[in-house]
């Protein structure tokens, strides 16, 4: 549970943290591989504390509205696991960081038996996207809208059609990873028809109350923070949660661990999903990224609180 004084130290400093933690943005830029995220303001930072009573600390810019990207990873990982349950979803993906960029190939090819090494990187996140129950596209799509509203506690999220355009229009990476995994029979259905369930997915908007509240229900357990209503079963999040301590921040997930130490996940157009077990979803988004793909501001701000606090879980 939060404690009053924590909370009023939190809601003291925050302010004066993301303005110091803002400066850093300018060590980073915006990605621009995939064309509309390139817009987004470089200097950009917001930040929302969610605790389990439903309070919420804010600073920033924390209406910005952004796609989730590589953080809808954790949850079409934890709506596989509802539809397949660990068997059905480890015969096609690993439980292993890879050490590479998050859409390498490199690895595919080099061990065997060639599935991805773990389901936040792009290979295995779109094989992810091919375990989502539905007969077509739209409804397994319709499948991942439902469960996300439903975390985030917002009936009206949905993906950012331009963004999702731009991303299906230069996603030839992705493409090529998608090929060589149905190459290999990892991917059994139709190429094209899972991509457009992964952009679709990646393209979802939100803010950080968003990102606080899913990460909330992960800090929970899987709970629904204002019923305890069982939204996860505690054992899936439990996977997700190990992933994101391992791979979520991507091939700096090690240095993460070290310098903030909570699970968390990051995605390209600059947000950060974080959570302190048992007591705060924390959402942050700047979109300022630095080499490995990471919001750099964002982690300064994440280490800053961390630091302060001391939430490493380690
Ligand atoms: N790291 C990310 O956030 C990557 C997600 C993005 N949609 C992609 O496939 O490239």
């Amino acid at each position: 549970m939060k404690t009053e004084t924590e909370w009023a130290e939190l809601c003291g400093l925050l302010p004066s943290w993301l303005e110091a933690s803002r400066q850093q943005a300018a060590y980073g830029k915006p990605a621009s591989y995939i064309p509309e995220l390139a817009h987004a303001p470089a200097d950009a930072l917001g930040v929302t504390i969610m605790a389990p009573d439903g309070q919420k600390i804010s600073a920033g810019e924390c209406g910005h509205a952004f796609t989730l990207q590589s953080i809808s990873k954790v949850f079409t990982l934890l709506l596989a696991l509802m539809d397949q349950g660990e068997e059905g979803v480890f015969r096609k993906v690993g439980m292993e960081p890879t050490g590479d960029d998050f859409n390498s190939m490199l690895k595919l090819e080099l061990v065997e038996p060639g599935i991805p090494f773990n389901p936040l990187i792009n290979a295995g996140a779109i094989v992810i996207s091919s375990l989502i129950r539905g007969k077509t596209p739209e409804e397994k799509t319709e499948r991942i809208l439902t469960f996300f509203r439903t975390i985030a506690g917002d009936a009206s999220l949905t993906y950012n059609q331009a963004v999702y355009a731009s991303e299906s229009a230069t996603a030839h990476r992705n493409r090529s990873l998608a090929y060589f995994l149905k190459d290999n029979r990892v991917l059994e259905e139709d190429v094209e028809e899972v991509l457009d369930v992964y952009f679709k997915h990646c393209s979802i908007e939100v803010n950080c109350h968003h990102i606080a509240r899913m990460a909330l229900v992960l800090a929970l357990n899987g709970k629904e923070p204002d019923t305890g209503r069982e939204l996860i079963p505690r054992r899936y999040v439990q996977i997700a949660k190990s992933f994101m301590i391992t791979c979520g921040m991507y091939n700096a997930s090690g240095e993460f661990a070290i310098r903030v130490g909570l699970p968390a996940k990051s995605g390209v157009a600059g947000g950060i999903l974080a959570l302190v077990p048992g007591k705060y979803g924390i959402g942050v988004v700047g979109p300022a990224l630095n080499d490995k793909g990471n919001s750099v501001a964002g982690v300064h701000l994440l280490q800053t609180m961390s630091e302060a606090c001391d939430w490493s879980i380690f």
